[in-house]
């Protein structure tokens, strides 16, 4: 983690000192490597010998910014060396310098690394290459200027909607915004940045030479709104927007509060504002949990025992389907846009034209929104093949099964697939609530079968469960692992039990909603308070969207392999009877109108709920309209059950990691990453408390409450949930 210098000698006045930020893979700005940035730009602004500086990154990346890693110690509370020094240094050394200093981008300039790039003269940067301030998703702001230099170089609405939505921008984009001088062909992605090097130091020599005007980013204003009311309407819709980003997010007020005192007071009262904005919000739980998510969700790939075996992965380049409903479809979109060849099977030609049909739409929808051009929209569903017959699957690397939940179907394809697919193609199954071993109960090497559980749309879900059984191969998990990688989605290795990691973690969150409702709360208060809390939506709109069909026989696999934790509320089976099915019927717990927008319906559901609570299944204290929940109450009542099954799922080995289970409740679920996952959240709240609270109302309401032994110790132990049981049963 450091820079080096390396000087270009050119003609009289010509010898230009180029620095390299090195810290691979993405060349973060670590402490050390920002000590001697520091040393080399000095010790160049200083040597007469110097008429000007290249800033550039190795490997064909110029830098992700700032090292989270820092970051992250910082968020925990621990002693960390404070960086705001860094700001002098640039404005100081890089900004006004006596030489001019330019950055050769490429590839990627994010965060603090754009942040260096723009204290520059100019910047100089690759084809293609992303420039963005995302310091937002990690609950943080710009830190190293970002919210003086970037209003004052793109302009204060774009530089606003950059930086609130951690939007990046290309190259191109760029250098129409006047954020970059130059854009340069480059084989960058290859780790060769000659080029764009070899620009950056013809554009410094011009500077240095005086044949281009040099550029001082802090005191521009040419890009700034001409006159204050323009100023103040910019403004007033940002701090709107800052203000939406809900109530527990205070650093996008933070950021607008930065960029506002900058305009106000000029770019060094900004400064001195965006370092105190930066500290306020590093330390907020919010970057807590923003970065430990970030990390979270980069760890999932290493699953300990398997991938240290340093096995070869080897690459899938083609997919067969079984079943082009929405899953099937989806799931070959996936593969499709991933490069891959995919034969799509089906039983009957018009099902199968209608999975052909499905894929089209979902590849047509990105032409439709210009995020794809035409001519290769058509070529990547040119790569699909629809069959009828099993043995085009011959020469398949990967077969993945989406059909119905129907166990005697699934055993009857894997019979039959394994004598036709080549002995090193993955068979893999899309159920989300049969056991994988029952699935391969009548396959000649049943070891060979392995979950692959997409969530819906998943073309679109980032978040992929690989469930494996204890004689799964290591190979076909390194082997699926990769192929996770090339479809870019997140994976999370899990073992096989009822529900796996995610559906079973969350069984308690609707469940939960349910004994709230028949005590006497109103199903629309919880479903506000859960939104309130950062869930995309609560219990209820979930229900309805998930449909009652769904949700009943999903719960019906829980209530009949945990008979002990669950609550069985006759409130969804009601409406399912009365065929209010959510929202492809238009009504459920709301009704729905033409756009999908859902209202309340407290008279249709009225009924519903009295029926509830008039037949609940399990006896409950107390006159339900006395009993009184608090939002805290709504919470804990729902969330505590879900953070003790995370805790068994954990125990029981079936997560690897805590941090696994982060990932998959955020992804897979929705749980808010600002929270930094379900496991990380409870940590925050301690393991003592859950139990405490778990006890009380396992007392009052029954077993889906009772604490867990793993969770019990935890309590008991003062350890966190974290730590995880230190034993590994897959
Ligand atoms: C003061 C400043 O204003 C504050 C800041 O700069 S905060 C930082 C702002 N920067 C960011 O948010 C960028 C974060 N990084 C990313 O978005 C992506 O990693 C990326 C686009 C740079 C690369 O993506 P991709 O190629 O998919 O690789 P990815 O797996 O994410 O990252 C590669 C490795 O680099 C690490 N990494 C990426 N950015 C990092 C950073 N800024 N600091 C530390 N490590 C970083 C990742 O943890 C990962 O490590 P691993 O191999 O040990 O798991």
């Amino acid at each position: 983690m450091t820079t080096t210098v390396d000087v270009v000698r050119g003609t009289e006045n010509q010898n230009v000192a180029i620095i390299t930020l090195k810290n691979p893979p993405v060349n973060a700005l670590a402490l050390s490597l920002l000590r001697s940035f520091r040393e080399n730009v000095q010790s160049a602004q200083d040597d007469d010998a110097i008429d000007a500086i290249v800033l550039r990154g190795e490997n064909g990346i110029f830098s992700g910014g700032f090292d989270i890693a820092h970051l992250g110690k910082t968020t925990r509370g621990e002693k960390t060396e404070n960086v705001s020094d860094f700001n002098e240094i640039l404005t100081r050394l890089v900004e006004n310098g006596k030489k001019p200093c330019v950055a050769a981008i490429s590839n990627l300039a994010l965060g603090g690394g754009l942040e260096v790039s723009m204290a520059c003269a100019a910047r100089v940067a690759t084809r293609g290459a992303k420039l963005g301030l995302p310091e937002l998703k990690l609950g943080v702001i710009p830190g190293f200027g970002g919210t003086q230099r970037l209003p004052r170089l793109v302009g204060l609405e774009k530089s606003l909607e950059m930086m609130l939505q951690s939007k990046e921008i290309t190259s191109e984009e760029g250098a129409r915004l006047g954020l970059v001088d130059e854009v340069v062909e480059d084989d960058g992605k290859s780790g060769n940045d000659r080029a764009v090097v070899e620009a950056a130091v013809r554009v410094a020599k011009r500077i240095a030479n005086g044949e281009k005007q040099r550029q001082f980013s802090l005191t521009r204003t040419d890009k700034l709104p001409r006159d204050a009311k323009q100023t103040m309407g910019i403004m007033a819709v940002a701090e709107g927007k800052a203000k939406k980003i809900k109530a527990v997010l205070p650093h996008a007020s933070y950021c607008v509060e930065a960029v506002k005192v900058g305009l106000e007071k000029g770019s060094a009262e900004g400064l001195r504002k965006e370092s105190e904005m930066f500290q306020k919000a590093v330390k907020s739980p919010a970057a807590k949990g923003l970065v430990h998510f970030f990390f979270a969700s980069r760890a999932t790939a290493s699953v300990p025992g398997i991938t240290d075996q340093k096995l070869r992965p080897s690459e899938v380049k083609s997919v067969g389907v079984v079943g082009g409903g929405l899953m099937g479809s989806g799931i070959a979109t996936a593969c499709l846009l991933s490069g891959m060849e995919v034969v799509l099977k089906e039983i009957k030609p018009e099902f199968l034209q209608a999975g052909i049909q499905r894929i089209e739409a979902n590849i047509g929808s990105m032409v439709k929104k210009g995020k794809m051009k035409p001519e290769k929209a058509k070529a990547i569903v040119g790569r699909v093949r629809g069959t009828l017959d099993d043995r085009d699957f011959a020469n398949v690397d990967m077969v993945i099964e989406a059909v119905i939940e129907n166990l005697d179907l699934k055993r009857k394809i894997f019979s039959t697939l394994e004598s036709i697919v080549k002995p090193s193609c993955i068979l893999s199954t899309n159920t989300s609530t049969i056991s994988i071993a029952k699935c391969a109960s009548e396959m000649r090497n049943p070891e060979r079968l392995i979950g692959a559980h997409f969530f819906s749309p998943a073309h679109v879900m980032q978040l992929f469960e690989i469930i494996r059984v204890d004689q799964t191969p290591p190979q076909i998990l390194v082997d699926t692992l990769a192929f996770s990688k090339k479809i870019k989605k997140t994976p999370v290795v899990v073992g096989n039990c009822t529900g796996f990691c995610v559906n079973r973690v969350f069984f308690p969150y609707t469940m939960s909603a349910t004994v709230l409702v028949d005590l006497g709360c109103d199903p629309y208060a919880i479903d506000r308070v859960i939104s309130m809390f950062g869930m995309p939506m609560g219990p209820f709109r979930l229900a309805d969207l998930v449909g009652m069909e769904v949700g009943v026989h999903v719960g019906k696999n829980f209530i009949e392999d945990f008979p002990e934790r669950v609550y069985e509320s006759p409130l969804i089976p009601s409406l399912l009877d009365a065929k209010r099915l959510g929202e492809k019927t238009k009504s459920g717990f709301y009704s729905y109108d033409d756009r999908r927008k859902a209202s309340p319906d407290m008279d249709a559901i009225a009924p519903f709920i009295e029926n509830a609570r008039k037949n609940r299944k399990v006896p409950l204290p107390g006159h339900p309209e006395q009993l009184g929940f608090s939002a805290q109450d709504i919470v804990e009542m729902i969330f505590f059950p879900v953070v003790n099954e995370a805790c068994r799922v954990l125990d029981e080995g079936v997560a690897v990691k805590a941090a696994d289970v982060d990932v998959a409740s955020v992804l897979g679920m929705g749980f808010p990453p600002f929270r930094g996952g379900i496991l990380h959240w409870a940590d925050q709240m301690g393991a003592k408390k859950i139990y405490a609270r778990l006890t009380e109302f396992g007392k009052k309401y029954g077993g889906l409450y009772e604490p867990c032994a793993y969770l019990t110790n935890c309590a008991h132990q003062g350890k966190t949930i974290a730590e995880g049981p230190n034993r590994a049963r897959l």
